[in-house]
């Protein structure tokens, strides 16, 4: 196995990735390094976000994982199975960026033939297209062609394609992607209630909020490196830099004041020293978005 940077897993993992790197072979042989040497574990009911930069790599990956390419270098297990094959892609629920589908279809058509690609029995494909049509508020418009949906309805059927065979591993690449604010906070109630029934998530993202949200260990990517692997609550607790402190003095007026990490006690004492009550302790954080763009900085900053 390749040397794994910090944050991984101990117990068994859904997705393990080793060493993979990928080169395209463009226009007049020019070639572009997308992945270097990617090594990667996500847990077993894990929610792991990949986040990056355009042009980072993610998508790259994401279709190594599913059997969409061949890395060049490099090897990867979905539950166990190689891939690419067909008993890894058996386990996977797939969104692709940007999805597009046979748009002449319904999305009913369309939801019952990946269950029947998926080999459902067809009272369980009846059953579970109906509950994910609704689940997705597509249920009113189930027997229109697809071709008549907006983008966020196409980018909805696409999530239903992915839940209907109720696989164990989720790869999600950018799931939020067109979506209002209220499919988004569908598509993160949905994330939670797949780790809630001990399923796993690998998702591709450039929005920072959901990753601090929903994630349980973020990976950061850029310029086809892994740069970081780390647990979110970590970053977070970590992360505090100071803390804001509102108190009253003997004259009843507020006072509202920022001390550094170390120096806490020492101001509590003197507010107490000068008969100030202090009414509110609030900690200053170094937040995700801070974390990612220190990450991505240091990455662009001269090797
Ligand atoms: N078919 C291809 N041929 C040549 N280069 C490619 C090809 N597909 C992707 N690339 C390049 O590989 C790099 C990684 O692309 P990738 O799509 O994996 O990034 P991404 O992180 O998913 O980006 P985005 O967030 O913009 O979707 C980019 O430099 C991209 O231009």
């Amino acid at each position: 196995m390749g040397t794994f940077i910090n944050g991984e897993t101990a117990g068994a993992s859904a997705i393990a990735i080793d060493s993979i790197s990928k080169t395209y072979i463009g226009k007049k042989r020019v070639r572009v390094e997308a992945l270097k040497d990617v090594s990667l574990t996500v847990g077993l009911g894990e929610v792991f976000g990949f986040l990056g930069p355009n042009g980072a790599g993610k998508s790259t990956t994401i279709k190594c994982l599913v059997g969409l390419m061949r890395p060049t270098k490099g090897t990867a297990t979905i539950m166990g199975e190689s891939i690419p094959s067909i008993a890894s892609r058996r386990n996977i629920g797939y969104l692709p960026e940007n999805p597009s589908f046979y748009d002449y279809l319904s999305a009913e058509e369309y939801i019952r033939f990946v269950g029947s690609a998926f080999q459902m029995p067809a009272d369980e494909l009846t059953r579970k297209s109906e509950e994910v049509l609704k689940l997705l508020e597509l249920w009113d418009a189930r027997k229109r062609p697809i071709r008549s949906y907006s983008k966020g309805m196409v980018q909805r059927v696409g999530l239903a394609q992915v839940l209907v065979h109720d696989p164990d591993v989720y790869i999600l690449d950018e799931p939020m992607s067109g979506l209002d604010p209220l499919g988004r906070s569908l598509v993160k109630e949905i994330i939670s209630d797949l780790k809630r029934r001990g399923k796993t998530v690998f998702f591709s993202t450039h929005i920072i909020d959901d990753v601090e949200k929903i994630c349980d260990r973020v990976g950061i990517i850029s310029g086809g490196v892994l740069k970081s692997v780390e647990h979110v609550d970590r970053i977070l607790e970590q992360g505090v830099t100071g803390y804001t402190i509102t108190a009253q003095n003997d004259k009843g007026e507020t006072l509202i004041l920022s001390v550094d990490r170390d120096g806490l006690g020492d101001k509590l004492t003197s507010l107490a020293t000068v008969g100030c009550t202090v009414s509110l302790i609030e900690p200053v954080r170094k937040n995700l978005e801070r974390f990612f763009l220190d990450i991505i900085k240091e990455s662009n900053g001269p090797e």
